[in-house]
């Protein structure tokens, strides 16, 4: 016990020129579209407590005894319908993501702002991203979740896992952390504007539906503003586009389990506006910063199905925000705005 090293020292000498790097994260996906790698990828994101805050003793037996047993095969399937030659959507998009926010946020700094991917679950992991740039001698990171609404079950996970990171380094970065960006006039306009151009090659349809990930109702209750900054970020996206409230819908999807979550659920809506005798929709998840199993399998493929077959006859899915260069300007502008106050002239030992 005693004389054992606990704590991670840089490998480098801290660096004094006043670099930042700014490190995206987003939730993860599995490695490989198998079953194996599937169980491995859901029994860490199902364990977190901020995922499934249930107790371990109650949750624990369920999860490994049912969910993992059941479960990875049948997502296996789903993810492998939507693999790329490049990998899983999710991480593939984020990568570019990050890459072009990388080169505009060089550009902007004088090189001074790079930008980095980990991921909350799987590879790559928030831990070796942040032990590599405290390696690096790095002393100031801006961590941006993925997230523009906050959740205790994303962007809180995702927290999480950076303080049991900062935990084992002997000397923790400076950190900053952007919560949420549901409200941001700039991620607003590039929504919009991904609305409009999709108008524009399409045509309108008679209803705009929003779907967001849903959490369950218990954690809004407790205090979750997930709900709130959705409604707020549909509000806005509404009043940017001129539509009335019947002309835009807002739902929840990909709902686990038998609690009830946040309604109204996305699969019902869509089933019910097909009942009620609308033929077209359009579905966009502002939610999702990148496309990934979400929204190119449970959007734009199952949820089409559901609604052609009770009598819908047009359902188009509009493409997340990905690495287009209205999220980069978007996300660019929250990084400079987060870094000011760090800026080169205070840096610790400039002249
Ligand atoms: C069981 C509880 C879950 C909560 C709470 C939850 C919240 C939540 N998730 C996202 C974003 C994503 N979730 C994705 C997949 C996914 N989500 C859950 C469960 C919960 N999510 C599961 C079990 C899965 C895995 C897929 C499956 O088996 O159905 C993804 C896509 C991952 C990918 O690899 O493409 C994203 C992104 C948010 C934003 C959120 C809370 C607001
Ligand atoms: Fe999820
Ligand atoms: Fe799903």
């Amino acid at each position: 016990m005693f004389g054992t090293t606990r704590y991670h020292a840089p490998a480098r000498a801290a660096d004094e020129s006043g670099r930042i790097a700014v490190v995206l994260v987003n939730l993860g996906t599995p490695q490989a579209p198998t079953t194996a790698a599937v169980r491995r990828y859901l029994a860490q994101f199902l364990s977190d407590p901020r995922v499934v805050e249930q107790p371990r003793w109650l949750w624990l037996p369920i999860l490994y005894g049912v969910i993992l047993r059941l479960r990875p095969a049948r997502s296996a399937r789903a993810y492998a319908s939507i693999w790329t030659e490049a990998g899983s959507p999710l991480l593939v998009y984020s990568r570019a993501l990050a890459q072009a926010l990388d080169r505009a946020a060089g550009a902007a700094s004088g090189g001074r702002i790079s930008v980095h991917l980990a991921m909350t679950y799987g590879e790559p992991g928030i831990p070796a991203v942040l032990t590599e740039l405290a390696d690096q001698g790095l002393r100031r990171v801006l961590l941006l979740p993925l997230y523009p609404q906050y959740s205790a079950t994303s962007t809180g996970a995702a927290l999480d896992a950076v303080a049991d990171t900062l935990k084992t380094l002997r000397w923790p970065p400076e950190l900053r952390t952007v919560s949420d960006y549901h409200d941001q006039s700039l991620h607003v306009e590039a929504l919009a504007r991904s609305v409009e151009r999709h108008w524009q090659s399409h045509g309108r349809a008679e209803r705009l539906l929003l779907s967001f990930h849903g959490i369950p109702r218990r954690c809004v209750e407790q205090g979750d503003p997930y709900a709130t900054q959705c409604r707020r970020t549909a509000e806005r996206l509404r009043q940017r586009l001129g539509l009335d409230e019947a002309g835009l819908v807002v739902s929840f999807q990909s709902r686990v389990g038998r609690e009830e979550w946040l309604k109204p659920y996305t699969d019902q809506t869509l089933a019910e506006l097909a009942q009620n005798g609308v033929r077209s929709v359009q579905v966009l998840c502002p939610g999702f910063a990148v496309d990934c199993l979400e929204t190119l399998e449970e959007i734009a493929v199952e949820n089409r199905e559901r609604f052609l077959h009770a009598g819908g006859e047009r359902y188009e899915y509009i493409a997340a925000l990905n690495d287009g260069e209205d999220q980069v300007a978007a996300l660019l502008a929250l990084v400079l705005q987060h870094c000011q106050g760090w800026s080169a002239a205070e840096t610790a030992h400039a002249a």
